[in-house]
């Protein structure tokens, strides 16, 4: 037994990784135990690829353009495997930094797989075992695969960062993130899309008036959506999958990719040898401080029922660990946390929709839109127009909500989102001085 240890962190993904550097800042000694590449899902199946890819097709998206501006026409075709290698390039040099930075804190990073065995104990998988006073679970999520016959002959979104070209027809199955970010993607790199989405709207999340101005665009664009449509089946079809489902092709589809939900990784983490709690989803419980019912182990990122995003999991983590080792207590504030779909063009939100405004405040809601078409689209008389729209409330116009669907959004949001926690008033906005020929001057000019 070792136990030279203050903190196992199991899970080298965004939430183990941003606890174990916190906790070791701090002056903790701490273990990290990861059997996989470091960063987790974000780095390695998630976010950063994920993010290449929707850089790959922007660019394919202005490529498109330039013959109509009057460049020279040119192939616009990517060649996969030259991107891939680029992108992997820039996957291996996080991993090398992480590296380095785990050898300058003084962190054991065991590249091993644990499991409780007690309260304050973990087994690693070649038997040795740690104890210590602390442990940290952040062990993330899985793709989940729904119940029906043929599910396991599809791909998932980790399978699809193996792919090295474009499908020629592929279906997704879901209508949430991953769904819509992947369907954006592989049509702007030439993949002919349908997606089956099981209720009415994409990202439900999100604001509706945006969410349908998307499944607009994305129609434009090309891509085919199955509104209220369950996929029954999955049936192979010689080298590729027929879709039983309501309104779908006898044509089967190259690939079909589920982008049904994400479940939480516990199930060979030994959680009933320590008697931790989890709920009817399978994530770990824990309070608002990520304390779970056990004294000494907490849990973070999408193990947990917090909101399944890379830096909602870094944020809980370094508030534990400021609590546990560096005597500073602020819990996470779930409320208005920015979050950005990598749709084609990128939607944005932050605090409260126009519909969960109005079901907490009535008829105290005040609601300003603005639809343009950004100058690059008009330049080109593409149809694309972006949607801007502000959530309002109360005699002084506090702004509780902030919606964009458009070039950029991805960008512009994050500063307003620090404006709507500071509280702001739409009297603010109109008081700043707009930044003048942009996207982002529409969010002040709204009246
Ligand atoms: C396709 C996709 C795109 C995404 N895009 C975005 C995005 O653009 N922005 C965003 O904010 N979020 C995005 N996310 C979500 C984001 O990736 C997750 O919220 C984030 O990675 C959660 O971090 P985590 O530390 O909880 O878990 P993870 O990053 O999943 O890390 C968990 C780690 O624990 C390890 N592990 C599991 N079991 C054990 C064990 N028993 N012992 C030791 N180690 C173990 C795993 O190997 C893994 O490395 C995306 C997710 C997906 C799937
Ligand atoms: N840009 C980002 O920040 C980003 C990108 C990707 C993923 N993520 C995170 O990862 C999480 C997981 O992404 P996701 O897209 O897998 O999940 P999701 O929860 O966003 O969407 C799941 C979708 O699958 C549908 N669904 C569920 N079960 C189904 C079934 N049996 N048949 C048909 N449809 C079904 C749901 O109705 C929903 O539309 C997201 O919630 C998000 O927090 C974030």
């Amino acid at each position: 037994m070792h136990s030279d240890f203050d903190l196992v962190v199991i899970g080298g993904g965004s939430g183990g990784l941003a606890g174990a550097f916190r906790a070791a800042e701090h002056g903790a000694r701490v273990a990290l135990l990861e059997p996989g590449p470091l960063g987790g899902t974000c780095v390695n199946a998630g976010c950063v690829p994920k993010k290449a890819m929707w850089l790959a097709a922007e660019v394919a998206g202005k490529l498109g353009f330039a013959a109509r501006l009057g460049f020279p026409a040119q192939d616009c075709a990517l060649d996969w495997p030259t991107f891939i290698a680029h992108r992997q390039r820039y996957i291996a040099n996080i991993h090398a930094s992480y590296q380095q930075r785990l050898e300058k804190a003084g962190i054991a990073l065991l590249p091993l797989r644990g499991r409780l065995t007690g309260p304050d104990t973990v087994e690693c998988e070649d038997g040795v075992r740690l104890q210590a006073r602390r442990l940290l679970l952040a062990t993330g999520g899985q793709p989940v695969r729904p119940d029906m016959p043929g599910a396991e002959l599809a791909a998932t979104s980790d399978d699809f960062f193996h792919w090295t070209a474009a499908p020629a027809r592929v279906a997704l199955v879901g209508g949430g993130y991953i769904a819509v970010e992947l369907a954006g993607v592989l049509q702007a790199l030439g993949s002919a899309v349908e997606v089956f989405v099981r209720g009415q709207r994409l990202v439900d999340s999100f604001d509706a008036q945006l969410t349908a101005q998307l499944a607009e665009d994305y129609r434009q664009a090309g891509i085919r959506i199955h509104f209220g449509c369950s996929v029954e089946a999955l049936e192979q079809a010689g080298s590729g999958l027929r879709v039983i489902a309501p309104g779908a092709d006898e044509a089967p589809f190259d690939e079909v990719l589920l982008a049904t939900g994400r479940r939480p990784d516990t199930g060979t983490l030994g959680l009933e040898a320590a008697g931790v709690k989890t709920d009817k989803r399978g994530h770990i419980v824990v309070d608002e401080r990520h304390d779970t019912n056990v004294d000494g182990i907490h849990a973070v990122g999408d193990v947990t029922a917090d909101l399944p995003l890379t830096p909602v999991a870094i944020a809980a983590a370094r508030r534990l660990m400021d609590r546990l080792y560096g005597n500073r207590d602020r819990p996470l504030d779930a409320d208005n946390i920015a979050t950005v779909v990598f749709s084609h063009p990128p939607m944005g939100k932050v605090g409260l929709t126009e519909a969960a405004a109005r079901d907490k405040h009535g008829d105290a809601v005040h609601v300003l839109t603005a639809g343009f078409r950004p100058m690059l689209h008009a330049l080109v008389d593409s149809p694309q127009r972006s949607l801007f729209k502000l959530v309002c409330v109360g005699a002084e116009r506090r702004v509780v909500g902030i919606h964009l669907l458009g070039e950029a959004a991805d960008e512009i949001l994050q500063g307003f989102a620090v404006a709507l926690k500071r509280g702001i008033t739409l009297d603010d906005l109109h008081d700043t001085v707009a930044i003048h020929p942009t996207s982002a001057e529409e969010v002040v000019l709204m009246r």
